[in-house]
């Protein structure tokens, strides 16, 4: 793992969601529930390397588009689009500065630009996708018209074409680079899509099957053989909601808490990853910090947390 420096970017974006409030998690990630004092106590050298939020964006945001023109079942697509151009920017920079860069979100949209920053970097990145969802609705498809409902499809190349051809790569990933875990809500659509493009999707019925580590095993060995660079997106609600109150759609019957530890802990072991978000923790949800709490624990993990 490329543990040189990780470069925090926060993204206080939750417009991507149906219910406000994922816009608290990067400085309730990083000050209330210690994610610094977790980074000091690993030895981890880290800077901020950028923020992006609403307040970052603004004027940007509604000039990229005409209002008469867009589509229907895309909430806040002028905000969504500025956010991820502006997030790609910082994550672009911070890759080509040989850093790890670590996006704290924010809600799941914002995956749209971390994933556009890192495909200037890699050719044939690898993305696993932690999360009860899979995200790959369009504006076609969705029931819900929340950009965070679409992300992964848009990094696929599917979906609204500005988004898709943001910063002029078009699809960022592919689908055999691909590794979905703890999916267990997929809208019809998205199944047909999972199937159709034979993306790997471990559902929570897999991983009650197989195991977790067998699962990790299986993701680890493929992304060793076939990527350039591995980037880890995840959603919190794929951790149970026992474990993760605290966020915006949650699902029952996810990740227990080891399991998501060890998933972490199995990563850093191999070494594969070379950049990682953190999404949809939403402070004004949780219960106390247990969320944020956990999503710290989990990113201390994912950089070499060890029990022993
Ligand atoms: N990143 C998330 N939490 N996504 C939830 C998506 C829920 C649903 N499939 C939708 O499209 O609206
Ligand atoms: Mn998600
Ligand atoms: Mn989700």
């Amino acid at each position: 793992m490329t543990l040189s420096r990780v470069a925090i970017i926060k993204v206080p974006f939750d417009l991507g969601a149906g219910t406000r409030g994922a816009s608290l998690g990067p400085d309730c990630l990083l000050q209330e529930a210690g994610l610094t004092d977790k980074l000091n106590s690993l030895f981890v050298p880290y800077e901020i390397a950028g923020e992006v939020g609403v307040p970052a964006i603004a004027g940007t945001a509604t000039e990229a588009f005409d209002p008469a023109q867009l589509p229907p079942n895309l909430k806040h697509i002028a905000e969504v689009y500025a956010m991820s151009d502006s997030l790609a920017e910082h994550v672009s920079a911070a890759a080509a500065s040989g850093a790890f860069p670590l996006v704290l979100g924010g809600d799941h949209s914002i995956a749209i630009g971390t994933i556009a920053g890192l495909a200037e970097h890699y050719a044939n990145m690898g993305v696993i996708w932690f999360d009860a969802h899979s995200d790959m609705n369009t504006e076609h498809t969705s029931p819900s018209g929340n950009i965070h409902g679409m992300s992964l499809g848009i990094s696929l190349g599917r979906g609204y074409e500005p988004l898709t051809k943001l910063r002029g790569i078009c699809p960022k990933i592919k689908p055999e680079h691909v590794a979905i875990i703890g999916a267990r809500s997929l809208d019809p659509d998205e199944k047909q899509f999972i199937r159709s493009l034979g993306v790997a999707c471990y559902t929570m019925h897999d991983i009650d099957r197989m195991g977790i580590a067998k699962v990790m095993d299986e993701v680890i060995r493929r992304m060793q053989r076939e990527t350039d660079g591995v980037h880890i997106s995840f959603d919190i609600d794929s951790v149970d909601p026992r474990e993760a109150p605290g966020t915006g759609t949650p699902v029952k019957g996810g990740l227990s808490y080891r399991e998501a530890h060890l998933a972490m802990e199995l990563l850093y072991q191999s070494g594969i990853a070379t950049s990682a978000e953190l999404v949809e923790v939403n402070p004004s949800l949780d219960q106390g910090l247990k969320t944020a709490t956990l999503a710290v624990e989990l990113i201390g993990s994912l950089l070499g947390d060890q029990i022993l």
